[in-house]
């Protein structure tokens, strides 16, 4: 045998060399990822989790189905770009659980998943129409298991690309059957729960002249205040974008403030409608509060902040439940829309609401680990 190929062959030439560290790099990192995700998804609770390549459209999908015991899986598909493949998964992972816990408190016949597409650079709209066309046929191989619809970086258009190759797709366009913008349900939703927080905190069954403040006024927010001004609440707001707090403004008489005092405003109740995080040490100091009920995802920076509300004597929402009106709406579609249906089981937010807040109290525990364990008890209780 020649000398030369009885060395290992990482000391025989530079590009070998290059070799050798590229397979190291490209493969080692991976297995121990592997490793990390089986962890990560037994911590989670898990569940199942699919994945779909297709080089020659750059596809590369992600469907993450966390729990399936209240029914069929239902999340939405995000489109975005991720820095790496683990963003990616991590992503979808953590979201279908949160949907999981959503569907559940909100007592719907489903289980929660999340699907993700990495979304190549560049992308034109025939690669796109490809890339949602062949989704659609990857979404109808779970056999039901998992419903997509909308989510961050997704279109209505998109979504009825998928259903020419699925029945197991909602949020399609309306003249394709679908329920249509889910905001003022989210809102409808919010309002309920904030009814609960207003009947829990001060005994009362209106909002006539409370003062709630609204950080950001866009889809929710804006369908929000309106619900609250026909109620009879004084509201100010706050936006960055200028045009959405004229209409506020305009229309419901609302008083405005910048975007960084919002947290300063001395009203009875704050509603976050635009970012997460918003409740964290520098924020919740600030409150002069009763209540923070708003519609923003993941509002808590973390976990002990709920404990830091509940120490404050404010009245926390939890997010997921009350804003979790789009998703019963949308569900609706399911099994074959019915906007009053709809309507109704969003108002029942107000139910899932004041159960929360009257067993928190009982309890002496932050609403969201309260929130958390009633749908624990109803996915894992015997
Ligand atoms: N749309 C739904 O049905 C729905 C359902 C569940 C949860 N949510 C959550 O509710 C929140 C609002 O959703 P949306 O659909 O109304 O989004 P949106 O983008 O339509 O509205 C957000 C608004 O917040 C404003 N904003 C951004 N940064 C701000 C800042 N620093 N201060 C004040 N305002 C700021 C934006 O200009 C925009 O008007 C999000 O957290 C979303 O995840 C929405």
């Amino acid at each position: 045998m020649c000398r030369r190929w009885a060395r290992p062959f990482e000391e025989v030439t530079p590009l070998c060399r290059r070799l050798a560290r590229l397979v190291k790099e490209t493969f080692r990192p991976r297995l121990e990822d592997a490793v990390d995700l089986f962890n990560y998804a037994s911590d989670l609770k898990y569940g199942e989790l699919h994945l779909k390549v297709d080089p020659q459209i750059e596809l590369r999908a992600i469907v993450a189905i966390h729990n399936l015991k209240r029914g069929p899986a239902i999340g939405g598909c995000r489109f975005i770009e991720y820095g790496s493949t683990d963003d990616a998964l991590q992503d979808a992972m953590r979201l279908a659980r949160g949907m999981s816990y959503k569907a559940a408190i909100s007592k719907l016949p489903h289980g929660g998943g999340k699907a993700v597409i990495v979304r190549p650079p560049n992308l034109s709209d025939e690669q796109r129409e490809r890339i949602f066309s062949v989704y659609g046929e990857f979404v109808d191989s779970l056999g039901g298991k998992y419903i997509t619809c909308e989510d961050s970086g997704t279109a209505v258009s998109d979504m009825d690309v998928v259903a020419e190759q699925t029945d197991h797709v909602l949020g399609t366009s309306t003249a394709e059957g679908g329920s249509g913008d889910p905001s003022p349900f989210t809102a409808f939703g919010v309002r309920r729960g904030i009814e609960a927080a207003v009947k829990h905190r001060y005994g009362r069954d209106d909002l006539d002249g409370l003062h709630v403040s609204v950080q950001g006024v866009g889809h929710v927010g804006y369908y929000l205040a309106k619900e609250l001004h026909e109620l009879g609440a004084k509201l100010t707001v706050t936006d960055v974008n200028e045009e959405a707090i004229e209409r506020c403004q305009d229309e419901f008489g609302a008083e405005r403030v910048a975007p960084e005092s919002i947290y300063d405003v001395d009203a009875d109740i704050f509603a976050p409608c635009a970012l997460g995080a918003i409740l964290n040490d520098e924020t919740i100091p600030r409150l002069k509060c009763d209540i923070v009920a708003g519609a923003s995802n993941n509002q808590l920076a973390e976990d002990r902040h709920g404990a830091m509300l509940l120490e404050r004597g404010i009245l926390y929402a939890p997010d997921y439940a009350i804003n979790a009106g789009g998703l019963i709406n949308v569900a609706e579609e399911y099994t074959g829309y019915d906007a009053d249906a709809a309507r109704e089981k969003t108002s029942a937010i107000f139910d899932t609401m004041l159960a929360i807040y009257e067993r928190a109290d009982k309890e002496n525990l932050p609403t969201g680990v309260v929130a958390d364990r009633i749908v624990e008890e109803e996915l894992y209780g015997e």
